[in-house]
Order: C-alpha cells, then sequence, then structure tokens
C-alpha cells in the first residue's frame, strides 16, 4: 500500500485485497506464534515478556515483507509518539520520529532509547529519527501527531506546506487552549484536504514498553486508513480496533484526564471502593452526556477509548493525571504539581475548557465543576465532596431512563403525602 487516501476506488478495491490477504497472512503467523508460545509453557506459566518478544521478533519480519510497505513519520518525541514509532519500526514499517530538539535526535539516534521520557527502554534499532520536519513528513503515508494539545495547531501549520497526500492520525488526548477545538477540528480547519483519524485507548506508554497486551482505536470515517494503521501497529501485543466515531473516541480521550485527576485526589483522601467505583462511573455518565451534545455516540463511551482509558488511567500512578491529583490532594497547589510532574497532563488545561463550556452550554457535568473549584477557585474539597453527594435525586443512566430535572413527580407525590398526614394529625385532634 503506498497510501490510504480514498481517491480513487480501484485503486482501494486492490489494495483491500492486498490488505486483506497481508491481514489474514498476519492473523495466521499470529495464531502459529501464541499456539507455540502456550505450548512452550508461556501461556501458562507467568508471561515472559522478553522470550515472547524474541520469537514474535523472529517471525514479524516475514508478517511485514510486503514489498509495499508503509511509511510513516511520528512527530513528538514524548513517552507517546516513541513509544508507537516504536510498535510501527518493530512491524517493519518505514518509520521516522521527528523530535523538536536537535541534540534529542542525535542521543536518541546514538542511544537508540528515550533517556528523558522512556529511561531504559531500549528501541528498535529499524527507527529513524529527524530534526527535519519536512524530510520526516514528506512522501509518508501517514503522519501520527503526539504532541501535547497545546502545540497541535502550531504543528499542523508547520507541516502544512509539505503535504501533498499524506493522512493524519492524532494521538493527542487534549483540547485546545480557550477554543475548546479538538484535534480532529483543528486538522478540518489547518488542512481541510486531508483524509484523517484519531487514535485513543487505554495506553500507558510504559506498560506498552514492557510489551504488556494492550488495545486500542483508530477512529476515522475512512476505511482504507482504519485499515492501515491496523496493519501499521497491531501485534501479538496491540491489538488496534476501528470505530467510526471520531468524536467519540476522541472525546474518551480528552475527558477522561480530567476524571484521572479527580481519582488521583480521592486516593489521596484513601477513599474507599464504593467511593472509586461511584467516582468511575458518574464520570462515564458525564463523559457521555457531554459527547451526546458534541454529536457523539453515548455507545462509544462504553468501548476502550470510553471505559477502558478511564479505568486505565483512573487507577494507575503511571497516568500523569492521575499523579497530579494525587499532588492537588496531598496540598500542593496546581502550579507546583505541574512543575513536579515535568510531563504532559492534558487533563489540566481540559478541566477549565469543559468547565467552561458546560456552563455556558447547560450541561450538567457535577464533578467536573466540583474539581475546578478545588483546583482554580480555592474550595476545599472535602466540602466540596459532601456538596456533590448532596446533588438531588437523579436517574442511573439517563439515556436508559432520562432524568426528572426538576424531580416534579416526586416533589408532587413527598406534598400530597405530608398534606395526608397533616389531615390525620387534625383529625386525631378533634
Ligand atoms: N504517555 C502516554 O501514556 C500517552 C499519551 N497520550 C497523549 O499523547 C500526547 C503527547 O503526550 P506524551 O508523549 O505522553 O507527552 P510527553 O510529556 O511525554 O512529551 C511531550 C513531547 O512533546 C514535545 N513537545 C512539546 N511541545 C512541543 C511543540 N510545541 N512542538 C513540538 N514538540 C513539542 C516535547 O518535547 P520536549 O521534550 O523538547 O519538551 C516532548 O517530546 C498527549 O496528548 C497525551 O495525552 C496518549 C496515550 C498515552
Ligand atoms: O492516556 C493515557 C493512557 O491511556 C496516559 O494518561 P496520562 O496522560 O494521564 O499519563
Amino acid at each position: 500500500m503506498t497510501s490510504p487516501n480514498d481517491s480513487n476506488k480501484d485503486t482501494n478495491n486492490k489494495h483491500n485485497d492486498t490488505d486483506k490477504q497481508s491481514s489474514d497472512k498476519q492473523n495466521s503467523l499470529l495464531a502459529g506464534i501464541i499456539e507455540r508460545a502456550t505450548k512452550s509453557g508461556l501461556g501458562r506459566k507467568k508471561l515472559n515478556p522478553s522470550a515472547v518478544e524474541s520469537a514474535v521478533a523472529k517471525n514479524m519480519a516475514k508478517i511485514h515483507s510486503n514489498p509495499t510497505k508503509l511509511r510513516l513519520a511520528f512527530l513528538g518525541g514524548g513517552s507517546f509518539g516513541t513509544a508507537m514509532a516504536n510498535l510501527a519500526a518493530r512491524n517493519g514499517c518505514d518509520t521516522t520520529l521527528w523530535v523538536r530538539n536537535k541534540r534529542t535526535v542525535k542521543a536518541m539516534a546514538k542511544t537508540q532509547t528515550n533517556k528523558k521520557y522512556l529511561p531504559g527502554h531500549k528501541l528498535d534499532d529499524r527507527l529513524k529519527y529527524s530534526h527535519d520536519l519536512a524530510a520526516a513528513v514528506k512522501d509518508k503515508d501517514i503522519i501520527f501527531i503526539a504532541v501535547p494539545g497545546l502545540a497541535f495547531r502550531e504543528t499542523l501549520k508547520n507541516i502544512a506546506p509539505f503535504i501533498s497526500g499524506q493522512s493524519i492520525v492524532s494521538l493527542t488526548k487534549g483540547m485546545e487552549k480557550d477554543t475548546f477545538a479538538l484535534m480532529s477540528d483543528i486538522i478540518k480547519e489547518e488542512l481541510p484536504e486531508v483524509n484523517f483519524g484519531v487514535m485513543s485507548g487505554p495506553n500507558l506508554a510504559i506498560e506498552i514498553m514492557k510489551n504488556m497486551p494492550s488495545a486500542t482505536v483508530i477512529a476515522s470515517e475512512s476505511e482504507p486508513l482504519r485499515h492501515a494503521v491496523q496493519a501499521a501497529l497491531h501485534s501479538a501485543f496491540f491489538r488496534v480496533f476501528a470505530s467510526d466515531d471520531v468524536k467519540g473516541v476522541e472525546l474518551g480521550g480528552a475527558l477522561k484526564n480530567i476524571y484521572a485527576i479527580a481519582m488521583g485526589m480521592a486516593a489521596a483522601y484513601e477513599v474507599g471502593e464504593n467511593t472509586k467505583a461511584m467516582i468511575l462511573t458518574r464520570a462515564l455518565a458525564e463523559m457521555s452526556r457531554f459527547g451526546v451534545e458534541a454529536g457523539a455516540n453515548p455507545l462509544t463511551f462504553l468501548g476502550l477509548s470510553g471505559v477502558g482509558d478511564l479505568y486505565a488511567t483512573c487507577n494507575s500512578e503511571l497516568s500523569r493525571n492521575f499523579r497530579i491529583g494525587n499532588m492537588l490532594g496531598r496540598g500542593m497547589n496546581i502550579d507546583a504539581a505541574v512543575k513536579k510532574l515535568g510531563q504532559t497532563a492534558e487533563g489540566v488545561n481540559t478541566i477549565q475548557q469543559v468547565h467552561e463550556k458546560a456552563t455556558r452550554e447547560g450541561i450538567y457535568m457535577p464533578i467536573t465543576h466540583a474539581l475546578y473549584a478545588v483546583i482554580y477557585e480555592d474550595k476545599a474539597a472535602l466540602g466540596v465532596a459532601l456538596h456533590l453527594m448532596e446533588a438531588g435525586f437523579r436517574s442511573d443512566v439517563e439515556f436508559v431512563m432520562a432524568h426528572d430535572h426538576s424531580n416534579a413527580a416526586l416533589t408532587a407525590h413527598m406534598k400530597s403525602s405530608a398534606s395526608k398526614t397533616a389531615d390525620k394529625d387534625s383529625d386525631k385532634d378533634k
């Protein structure tokens, strides 16, 4: 496959046939690897990732011996861009990782490690590194972007002169400051002609580097692009599922960062399992409510990019957003926590954006508003949490049973029982 664009149906059909053959071939090879791994005892004993990896590595060359291999660029040399570029290079794709700092590029090429963001993890020796943006993106099939949300538009503007037929996939889980734009919105604004997708899921970069089995979702309206991304990144340790709900998948990844901060804070207060379950589930309700207002399918939030990513980040110290929340819960202020973290925590900006938008548009987001009050209005966390518990009677899943926002039926019922009791009392008095 040379390009995943939709421009020529015949070519695409041929590509789809080739894709299908290569994916059948890949599936049967992977099945063989897993079967051998199971027979050799690896499946039954504690999984030994390096032994399984060497078995996979031996076969990956065969899987990707297809001459029309994908040419990929990954922009952003942080933990996630590096982890994803490494996966693609290991799958045999022609992969270049673009990093903005020239000295970092030199050091990465020399040591084949990302010392700052993924120390101690050796990268695939086929991975190429570049500081030259034009050279990195020219003649590529897909450009994956993994810079923080605040740098996304600037990155697109910088690559715009070199875009001819490449597709773009956002790996970023943030929102633009002040505009509430998601990365797909920014792509449509800056590069209206390109074919694009977003990828999101429970993908803690360090676990991926350790070959811990993981899965993600590629969402795009373009089927060839979805297939191309699956072919590029799928491996025995990393499953790539597909969706056409771009908004839903992208919002899942962006919104869960808010609740990872809330759960980090709750962990600092040593809350119980019931409380964690309540926060997580009500977070999901907020996410899907907000998603529906933005035009997403609420069912998407039940998938990997919704409940999956919520679970991974709301329960793990590996999540930078969780760590920010934990520092806040231990009494640090937001600026000090962000400085101490020294890495991207998209939720810090997302809380402000979503709080403002939800307030403006009347979307019921009590956890987000509560978190905003604690972080940005200096309200006491315990008082805010108690106030949340008093938030009236509501239905569980509003897409199953709609909320009665005024609680009108209940109020009428209570008033009528109260007046009946009063009548009885006055009869007794007579
Ligand atoms: N880490 C993870 O587990 C996952 C992260 N993501 C998402 O991926 C995105 C990137 O996060 P992640 O890799 O973790 O971030 P990191 O904090 O690990 O790294 C950020 C990277 O972006 C670079 N960068 C910052 N600003 C710019 C800019 N203006 N132009 C070019 N490069 C820039 C940094 O360069 P420098 O070092 O020079 O500052 C660094 O290489 C985020 O939206 C995150 O939510 C998604 C899934 C998992
Ligand atoms: O999105 C992530 C994992 O899916 C990473 O989460 P953090 O950005 O909180 O580290």
